[in-house]
């Protein structure tokens, strides 16, 4: 079974941007988990394709039962990614990368069934990680500053060697260098 991988690192860091170089150059390496959720089907969505759609009775069984790395509630349904949906995608033979803050990161921490391994992508400094925030043009003056206060607590937790690597994002071209000699050692 392949190892997972879990990425995490401050809003604005450049996972996202590193993540979609990496799918472009490896389209078939990778494989991405089916998250759960109590929303209704839209037209041309497949049960365990596009999500895993449950009750609400079930998604908080699934809750109880430990079922979930993360789990979070917006506008009024459940969305949650299992260990099985992670289990999956390894057994599929493919990478499975899981994008997630510093909960997540506990959380599967939490789960050593699921071998994982832990990267974290830091910014070169807080002020960039402001001026990449500012830059993308995403954010408004409170959302910037939740966003700020939140890479703070992440940039801590990154202090306490909880991750198997840090790799500073400061030039994009080095930094993908070494996501990918992460990725596939070993
Ligand atoms: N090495 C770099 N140098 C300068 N700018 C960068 C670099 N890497 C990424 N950026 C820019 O920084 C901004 C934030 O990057 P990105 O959206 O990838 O962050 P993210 O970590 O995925 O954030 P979120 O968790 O909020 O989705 C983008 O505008 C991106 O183009």
């Amino acid at each position: 079974m392949s190892q997972a991988i879990v990425l995490s690192g401050p809003s604005g860091t450049g996972k996202s941007t590193l993540l979609k170089k990496l799918f472009a150059e490896f389209p078939n390496k990778f494989g991405f988990s089916v998250s759960s959720t109590t929303r209704n089907p839209r037209e041309g969505e497949k049960n365990g394709v596009d999500y895993n759609f449950v009750t609400v009775d079930g998604f908080k069984k699934m809750i109880n039962d430990d079922k979930f790395i993360e789990w979070a509630q917006f506008s009024g349904n459940y969305y949650g990614t299992t260990v099985d949906s992670v289990k999956q995608v390894m057994d599929s033979g493919k990478i499975c990368i899981l994008d997630i803050d510093m909960q997540g990161v506990k959380s599967v921490k939490a789960k050593p069934d699921l071998k994982a391994r832990y990267l974290f992508i830091a910014p070169p400094s807080v002020d960039h990680l402001r001026q990449r925030l500012q830059g993308r043009g995403t954010e408004t003056e409170e959302s910037l500053s939740k966003r700020l206060g939140a890479a703070t607590a992440e940039l801590e937790y990154a202090k306490t060697g909880a991750h198997d690597q840090i790799i500073v994002n400061d030039d994009l071209e080095k930094a993908y260098k070494e996501l990918k000699e992460f990725i596939f050692q070993n």
